[in-house]
């Protein structure tokens, strides 16, 4: 459960009353992500999402993901909105953490996601990317590729704790991707954590693209391969049907297009996508505070996935 800092109701209600959206009824603090704080708050006008920027958003990006947000959704992405107040003001603090009041979208996530879902989630990927190419604003990756050795500097020799050998397995598996790491395919505002949980689905289709806050000013085609990594393996690392990883490529190209280059390219994209999750994740693991409500995430289900890609001779055979 992800619950950082919590919300007393005097403190919520006074919130609330900065907007036209009703009075408090209840709030729950939602269960999934490992972020922020999010709550489900119901009040007499709806239901909404209320977050609390919590560890790795910084306060200053929170009006690039706003303007990003607005800018996909008036150009028909099904993304969810931030509230602006009576006064117009859309960022507000609440319990001394930058804290928004964001519409709430109808939907669940899939665990293990279908061919369909698969295809149906990259192809919602693709067309935000066709609304981002006119998107002009830029936010640099904080967890881009040269943030990663640092970060595993930073992780040091604590990660054998993990698992006997991770450093070494991390530092080498590192190096190659450093060394391949492609520095001429096509860059955009990317969502950049386009996993199963920040898809919302009905059946086979997409009702929402959630939890922008890694978007950031990246290699296009990462994008996609952060999304294979994450949507064609279950939960503990194993590949799933290789259909799915087939279908998230052809649901991409379909809706947006690869280039040979960027086809190309998913391989190493995706073995550095494997290093970034497992090196915060491993991170996580070892400094998340005792008394935080959240599930830390598994870094070895990362390792996994970079075995697979490792030792797999096609991308689309995934
Ligand atoms: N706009 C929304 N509409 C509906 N549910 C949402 C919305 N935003 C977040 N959620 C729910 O809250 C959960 C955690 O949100 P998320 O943004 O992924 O958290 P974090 O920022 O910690 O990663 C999601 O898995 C989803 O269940
Ligand atoms: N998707 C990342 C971390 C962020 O997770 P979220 O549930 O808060 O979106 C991971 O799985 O490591």
């Amino acid at each position: 459960m992800a619950v950082y800092t919590q919300v007393s109701a005097e403190a919520l209600t006074d919130f609330l009353a900065r907007y036209d959206h009703g009075a408090l009824v209840s709030a729950k603090g939602i269960a999934e992500g490992v972020e922020n704080s999010n709550y489900m708050v119901d009040t007499t006008a709806g239901r909404y999402i209320l977050t609390l920027y919590e560890r790795r958003v910084a306060a200053g990006d929170l009006p690039f993901f706003m303007a990003m947000l607005d800018h996909v959704a008036a150009d028909g992405n099904l993304v969810p909105r931030a509230f602006a107040d009576r006064d117009g003001r859309v960022i507000q603090e609440l319990e001394g953490r930058p804290a928004c009041l964001i519409e709430f979208l109808s939907g669940v996530s899939v665990t293990r996601p279908t061919p369909s879902q698969a295809h149906a989630a990259a192809a919602a990927m693709g067309r935000m990317h066709h609304s981002l190419a006119n998107f002009t604003s830029q936010r640099a990756n904080t967890l881009g590729v040269d943030d990663w050795r640092p970060l595993l500097n930073r992780c040091g020799r604590s990660l054998d704790t993990i698992q006997a050998g991770l450093f070494d397995r991390v530092d080498t598996a590192l190096a190659a991707v450093e060394r391949d790491w492609p520095r001429d395919l096509a860059v955009s505002v990317i969502h950049a954590d386009l996993f199963p949980d920040n898809v919302l689905m009905l059946d086979d289709r997409v009702t929402g693209l959630i939890d922008f806050y890694f978007a950031c000013t990246d290699i296009r085609a990462y994008d996609l391969a952060v999304m294979h990594s994450a949507w064609a393996f279950d939960p503990a690392g194993e590949p799933l049907d290789p259909a799915v990883g087939r279908a998230l490529v052809a649901g991409y190209d379909g809706a947006f297009g690869l280039s040979a280059a960027e086809r190309a390219a998913l391989p190493v994209l995706a073995r550095g996508a494997c290093l970034r999750f497992l090196l915060t994740r491993a991170w996580d693991w070892l400094n998340t505070p005792a008394d935080a409500l959240v599930t830390r995430k598994d870094p070895l289900a990362y390792a996994r996935r970079l075995d697979w890609y490792e030792r797999s001779d096609g991308f689309d055979a995934g």
